[in-house]
């Protein structure tokens, strides 16, 4: 169901495909599928994204105390991909990047707001987090929400592409209020990166399987 741009959504205004959960069980997800946790500090507009990315609407304030899961069916270049997104939400000491959901993810969204050098210093200590717990080239994406408020602004485009070049991942500057596209091609970005890396992981685990026949004769 489609809610008015203006409206505060809650969980169950977005439709049957979204639940929410506590814990995060690393199941591996097929190959079909992109598990995206959306992390980054309080306001920066984790919700906005998410929610502009499945309803195509901007919606302004947001229920916003619990993780919030949703699933959501797309198609990348020739690909059919389920998504499965989950908007964290950062209260408590652990922050947006508990463990358990760095172990349940195939790719992040890195988001801060161009309006605070906080936010941004947040996800560089949470970008270094990501990459020593997961393998080198995991797919992570570096995204620069508010871009409408260049009045405000508190980190230059510069800043974001040399973080980005630190953390080896895309960098985007979007605005989930004024530029839907640009919002797509964040999450796009990332399903890419998801699907590519599963494949490649994929491609060395036949190797080392259709190596074993050969080893009979
Ligand atoms: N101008 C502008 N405001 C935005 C944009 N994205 C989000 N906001 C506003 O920023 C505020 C925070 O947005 P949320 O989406 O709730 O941010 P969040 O990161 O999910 O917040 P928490 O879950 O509470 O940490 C809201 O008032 C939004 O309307 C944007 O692109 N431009």
């Amino acid at each position: 169901m489609m809610t008015s741009p203006t409206s505060t959504a809650s969980p169950s205004e977005l439709g049957s495909s979204l639940t929410t959960h506590k814990i995060y069980k690393r199941k591996k997800s097929s190959l079909g599928e992109a598990r995206i946790a959306v992390v980054g500090s309080e306001s920066v507009g984790k919700s906005a994204v998410t929610v502009r990315f499945l309803t195509k609407r901007f919606i302004g304030e947001y229920e916003a105390s619990v993780e919030n899961k949703y699933r959501h069916n797309s198609q990348i270049d020739s690909d059919y991909v389920t998504f499965e997104i989950l908007d964290t939400c950062c209260k408590g000491p652990e922050g947006c990047a508990k463990d358990d959901i760095i172990r349940w993810a195939d790719g992040f969204l890195l988001i801060y707001s161009i309006t605070s050098r906080k936010s941004f210093d947040y996800v560089k200590d949470l970008g270094s987090k990501i990459i020593d717990a997961r393998k080198c080239g995991f797919p992570l994406v570096l995204v620069g929400n508010k871009s409408d408020m260049g009045h405000v602004r508190q980190v230059t485009r510069a800043d974001g592409q040399e973080l980005g070049r630190e953390l080896d991942c895309p960098f985007i500057e979007v605005s989930a209020s004024e530029d839907a596209e640009t919002v797509y091609d964040a999450f796009n970005t990332v399903g890419r990166d998801i699907l590519s890396y599963k494949r490649k992981s994929r491609t060395i685990f036949d190797r080392v399987l259709g190596g074993l026949p050969s080893l009979k004769k």
